[in-house]
């Protein structure tokens, strides 16, 4: 079972696309015609320019756009390392589908459709808009031993691939990523740890609010989980299922199968941009498919973008995950791609340039 997922993932990533440099150039030589000095809309030009390589078009058609939310809960939170409740996984689940959370408000804002991936939360979800891809009841204490299985991390990878897959099959063209996990800054830390070589006092962030005398045990718990588990960073399977999540491993199979489906997706905050990093670790070929939205507030984030050459577009100091930072940088993408479509050129406005 475990080399037939592997075989079903090392074949989507076979699919992806290289990037089309000349269209990139192209939408460059075009921007350079636009009536403003060169470079002057500075991370708006590079977003068009990018958006262009990935489609192979001067403007792609991105106006179906979706926020994928993952959610998953962790053995780990047994060691007291959130400051709320397991419980308000499920709970938050109900109330993404209900329309309630902050990344309901900010899709519709942004004509985004929401949704929510039950891949891994340890309770009886039933809704009719739910994604039930439950690959684990939560995952086991990292602490004490491994998250999950290798064959369970695949599992989930080749979940969020379906889902990928069945979204743009619905004609989606651009995603965003979001998750909901009570505890899941910790596992995200341990895999900065283990990815980047980041130490567990730098990675370790507050996450919902924890105070100092519980960060410093969280920081202990991720140096636990590393020492009983060993992972290999070369071997970034063992090192998701040993210290990872399942969301967070969703997540990863998400982008590797947007990738494949010449999508470009736009990554929230630390979890998300740590999902992208395994991600991009199994499937080198999808990086140039991802665009960092904002700079979270939690300790970590931008080394872990840093290692995949990603720079945020903004910063907000957001620390909520769910993919509100990502959504709310659609309105950027949205931007970027109508200035070049609409703005007149040098020599259709008459405006001179020497
Ligand atoms: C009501 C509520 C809504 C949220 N939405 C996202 N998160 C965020 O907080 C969690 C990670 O922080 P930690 O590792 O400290 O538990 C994740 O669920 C993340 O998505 C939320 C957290 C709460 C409490
Ligand atoms: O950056 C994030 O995604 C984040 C930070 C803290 C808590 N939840 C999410």
């Amino acid at each position: 079972m475990e080399k037939e997922l592997k075989e079903a993932l090392d074949q989507v990533i076979g699919r992806i696309a290289p990037f089309h440099e000349q269209a990139a150039l192209d939408a460059k030589a075009h921007s350079d015609q636009l009536t403003k000095p060169t470079g002057s809309l500075g991370k708006l030009e590079e977003i068009a320019f990018r958006l262009a390589g990935i489609s192979g078009s001067l403007w792609p058609d991105l106006s179906r756009k979706a926020v994928v939310v993952m959610a998953g809960d962790h053995g780990v939170c047994e060691e007291g390392v959130s400051a709320y409740p397991k419980e308000v996984t499920p709970q938050m689940v109900l109330n993404f589908l209900g329309g309630g959370a902050a990344v309901n408000v900010l899709a519709r804002q942004a004509e985004a459709d929401v949704y929510c991936v039950d891949i891994g939360v340890n309770a009886d979800l039933e809704h009719p808009d739910l994604l039930s891809r439950k690959v684990v009841r939560g995952t086991a204490n990292m602490a004490k031993q491994p998250a999950m299985s290798r064959e369970e991390a695949l599992q989930a990878l080749m979940a969020g691939v379906q889902v990928a897959e069945e979204l743009a099959e619905k004609g989606y063209r651009l995603f965003a990523t979001g998750e909901m996990g009570i505890g899941n800054t910790t596992p995200s830390a341990a895999l900065t740890t283990v990815l980047t070589g980041l130490s567990p006092e730098q990675s370790v962030g507050r996450g919902t609010g924890i105070n100092d005398e519980s960060w410093r045990h969280k920081i202990e718990v991720v140096k636990r989980a590393i020492a009983v588990n060993q992972p290999d960073a070369s071997d970034p399977l063992d090192v998701l299922a040993k210290v990872g999540g399942a969301e967070i491993a969703g997540l990863a199979g998400f982008i590797i199968g947007a990738a494949a489906n010449g999508c470009p997706v736009v990554i929230d905050g630390f979890i998300s941009s740590v999902a992208a990093l395994v991600a991009v670790r199994l499937a080198e070929q999808a990086k140039p498919f991802l665009f960092a939205s904002h700079l979270s507030q939690e300790q970590g984030h931008a080394v872990v973008l840093e290692s995949m050459g990603l720079s945020p577009m903004v910063q907000l100091d957001m620390r909520l995950g769910e993919g509100t930072g990502a959504v709310l940088c659609f309105h950027f993408i949205d931007a970027a791609l109508k200035l070049m479509q609409e703005m007149a050129t040098f020599a259709s406005a008459g405006v001179s340039r020497e």
